[in-house]
């Protein structure tokens, strides 16, 4: 008997973008600047010199943006809100003009049946909080429930599905070790108390919303399997360390109240002691956990690489996307697995997922025609079904993304979009991707 790929009747249909990716305008109508508007003004940090100044002009063209999402058969649209649109300094003052763009997208979503997902925090932190501290100051728990209460107030039952944060993992890594995002420093002491923070004004948020929110809120995590290049101890306590750092770093303390004991291992000295009462806060009851999922990593143990002494083996005679990930479908199945033995049957939503492909330049009228990417979104959704399959309470699936958009710091090169954005015109041209999303939409997924 050949296999059915039809997902559960009522399985969630749809795709994603974040404000500083797509928008444009960063500082239209009184917003304040953000870390990104910045860091994309520091010459040297972006590719070719791109910036979110206008991006895909969203800010703008949001009602054109809202009819794309409607001829896919979008049932869902995953956004994130720009804190400093809406809070110039990030605390006190609300630019209401900020305010009113989100209500208005919202309002035009809702009267094309599609359904809002908003992220409040998507890496866009308003600079003004960055001059005091940003995520390594304590005090960043409460400045997010301010701001959170502000957006619960502003869009709340007409906003049934909230997240606090998207990928804390990335904001640390790239932003606090690494530099390679904003806010751009480099230190091992830094970021565990930058993740901490985010994690302790994750659960501010959800407090918050308790207070006053009528629908759901969950947090948003990227998880990246990890998988040993050889049976040897040392590669298996690297792939333990990777994983700890990557996949468990910010789940166990929102879900269950505590760090991994690799963490202490990797960061040393630099491992903060931080109070036993700060898990009750990050610890809370969500409704759900978004899942953003892209490759996976086979992993060996390097004594020279800082801090986890654990680097990715590439792997032969296999495909990688434009920004270097491993095509891996299975390692989409393994992770709803993990996280299910280890966090339990929490509801989860693929809140991303999706792959940059170089896409030939379009001729008029035409569809681009993108085989790699529609090759990797039919594989990564079987994947998710034989997850399903497997019992894993999987309620819907955004595709990453709704358009091209700036890739951070790679720039507008690196396309991901079902839509393809010729940015010299801001011309939205389908994808064969987004022809073949359309009818997996249609049949819910029969088609695959
Ligand atoms: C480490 O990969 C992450 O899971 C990841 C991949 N992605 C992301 N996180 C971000 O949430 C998006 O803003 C990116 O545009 C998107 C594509 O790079």
């Amino acid at each position: 008997m050949t296999q059915s790929y039809r997902f559960p009747p009522g399985f969630h249909w749809g795709a994603a973008t974040s404000a500083y990716q797509i928008e444009g305008s960063p500082l239209a109508d009184g917003a304040g600047p953000s870390i990104w508007e910045r860091f994309a003004h520091t010459p040297g940090m972006m590719a070719n010199g791109d910036t979110g100044d206008i991006a895909c002009d969203h800010y703008h063209r949001y009602k054109d943006d809202v009819q794309l999402m409607r001829a896919l058969g979008l049932q869902g649209y995953r956004f994130s809100i720009a804190w400093s649109r809406v809070l110039p300094e990030g605390t006190g003052r609300i630019n209401q003009k900020g305010v009113d763009f989100y209500s208005r997208l919202v309002d035009e979503l809702l009267e094309n049946g599609i359904e809002p997902n908003a992220t409040l925090f998507h890496w866009d932190l308003p600079a003004a909080l960055d001059d005091r501290g940003g995520w390594l100051n304590r005090d960043i728990a409460h400045w997010f429930a301010e701001y959170a209460n502000v957006m619960y107030k502003a869009l709340d039952g007409r906003v049934k599905r909230w997240s606090t944060l998207n990928e804390p993992w990335v904001v640390t890594d790239g932003g606090y070790l690494h530099g390679a995002l904003a806010p751009g420093h480099r230190s091992k002491y830094e970021a565990p108390i930058a993740a901490h923070n985010l994690m302790r004004a994750s659960g501010a948020g959800i407090q918050a919303y308790r207070a006053v929110g009528k629908h759901e809120i969950g947090v948003v995590f990227n998880i990246e399997p990890k998988y040993p290049a050889s049976n040897s101890p040392e590669d298996i306590a690297a792939t333990r360390r990777a994983h700890a750092y990557m996949n468990e770093q910010f789940a166990d303390p929102a879900l269950l109240g505590s760090y991994p004991p690799e963490l202490k291992e990797i960061f040393g000295p630099a491992w903060p002691d931080f109070p036993e009462d700060d898990f009750k806060l990050t610890q809370q009851k969500v409704d759900f956990v978004g899942l953003n999922y892209y490759t996976r990593a086979v992993v060996k143990h390097d004594p020279n690489a800082y801090p986890l002494k654990a680097v990715p083996v590439k792997q032969p005679n296999t495909t990688y996307t434009e920004t270097g990930w491993e095509v891996y479908e299975q390692g989409f199945t393994d992770m709803f697995t993990w996280f299910k033995q280890r966090y339990g049957d929490i509801p989860l939503y693929v809140t991303e997922n999706g792959s940059a492909f170089y896409d030939a330049p379009v001729a008029e009228g035409d569809v681009v025609q993108d085989p790699l990417r529609t090759s990797y979104l039919r594989k990564h959704l079987k994947a998710m079904h034989h997850a399903i399959e497997q019992g894993v309470n999987l309620k819907g699936y955004y595709a990453w993304s709704l358009l091209d958009n700036l890739e951070w710091s790679l720039g507008f090169a690196k396309r991901f979009g079902l839509y393809h954005v010729d940015f010299a015109t801001q011309k939205r041209t389908p994808k064969a991707t987004a022809k073949f999303y359309a009818q997996v939409i249609e049949t819910n997924g029969a088609v695959l």
